[in-house]
């Protein structure tokens, strides 16, 4: 059994503690914590596990042998960091970091280790549409890809949110799984205003336009909309020399009724990536056990922040701006 130690007791953190709990084979969550006590007392008392005064001290407990970051973005960073001077596995949810700096550290202090032992959160690599269009890419059936275009449609945001979130926040998600689809990475990053939508009233630009070169010359665009009003709607489509492939919209049924045909539109990420989540989790602890880990590493956590830099220091320059990254440490070839 793999004892897990969870830091952050919200919305994706309960979600991933059910899971361990309900379905991941050779997981045992053991330990809590979060910012507000309450919060990790009620999980704790949940599920018969202890709660701790603060992440720190969950990281240190002896019992915890793994720890799984399901906190807020800004406080990714320092937890992995903290988890890395114990020598744990860490899981952590996306972001890595909120910048390309803080990643750098982690990759250094993972570097001292000899091996990986941080994963990142992202999911959509586990998720049965992205893999069959990664599987009809490589296959080179289709020829080269050319273009990806891409949205990713949230339905509203909570207070605090801000324009550069859109990015480190939300299409983060998308500057991972285009570069892993492609097998390519990115030259340089933009990031449009474009009209904006009334729901954006908040003080946030919504929505926004990302826009991306490859070294290979591919282009991709991707819609970011951070209150659609209607709702979680992602897709991609990437554009190849001899045809197309696009992500299905999720499993619905068709209604008929009163003249017209209908399905529902999902309007939670919990419900559309679901499969992903528990397949993601279920190989996570599979590769911790076995010693090795196979998922999104820091690496991978690292470019996409390096991408997100560029787009947030583009914003209202009107030109594209340079990913460029240090080089790749042998042990993330
Ligand atoms: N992979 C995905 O699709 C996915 C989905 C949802 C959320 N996330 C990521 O997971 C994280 C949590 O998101 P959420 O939707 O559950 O948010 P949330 O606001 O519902 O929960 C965050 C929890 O962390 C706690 N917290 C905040 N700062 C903390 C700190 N410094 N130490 C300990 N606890 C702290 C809060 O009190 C709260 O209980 C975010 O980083 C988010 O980006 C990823
Ligand atoms: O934290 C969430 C999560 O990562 C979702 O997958 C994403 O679609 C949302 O935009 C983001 O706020």
């Amino acid at each position: 059994m793999l004892n897990i130690g969870v830091i952050g007791c919200g919305a994706i953190g309960r979600d991933h503690i059910r899971r361990l709990h309900d379905l991941v084979p050779g997981a045992e969550v053991v330990a809590c914590a979060d910012y507000f006590q309450e919060a990790a007392d009620k999980v704790a008392a949940q599920y018969g596990i202890r709660a701790y005064a603060s992440g720190e001290e969950l990281i240190a407990a002896p019992e915890v042998q793994a720890i799984l970051i399901t906190s807020s973005d800004d406080s990714h960073a320092g937890y992995v960091l903290e988890g890395l001077k114990h020598g744990k596995y860490i899981f952590c949810e996306k972001p890595l970091a909120l910048n390309a700096a803080d990643c750098e550290k982690i990759i250094e202090a993972e570097l001292k280790h000899g091996k990986r032992l941080v994963q990142v959160g992202f999911m959509r690599r586990y998720d049965r549409g992205y893999a069959e269009m990664k599987r009809i890419i490589e296959s080179g059936e289709l020829g080269a890809p050319l273009m990806i275009h891409a949205c990713h449609r949230n339905v509203s945001q909570g207070p605090g949110f801000k324009t550069e979130m859109g990015i480190t926040n939300v299409a983060i998600h998308e500057l991972d799984i285009c570069r892993w689809l492609l097998g390519d990475e990115y030259k340089s990053a933009q990031v449009l205003k474009v009209r904006q939508s009334s729901l954006s009233n908040k003080g946030y630009d919504n929505p926004q336009i990302v826009l991306l070169e490859t070294q290979n010359g591919c282009r991709i665009d991707v819609e970011v909309q951070v209150a659609d009003g209607y709702g979680y709607d992602i897709q991609c489509q990437v554009v190849c020399e001899k045809g197309t492939i696009n992500l299905p919209d999720p499993y619905a049924v068709v209604k008929r009724a009163n003249a017209t045909r209908s399905f529902p539109i999902l309007t939670d990420w919990k419900d559309r990536f679901i499969e992903a989540y528990d397949i993601e989790m279920t190989e996570w602890v599979k590769s911790v056990e076995n010693g090795k880990l196979t998922g999104p590493s820091s690496w991978d956590g690292y470019v996409a922040c390096v991408a997100g830099d560029a787009l947030n220091n583009s914003r209202g320059k009107g030109v594209f701006l340079p990913v460029e990254t240090i080089e790749k440490p042998e042990l993330y070839r």
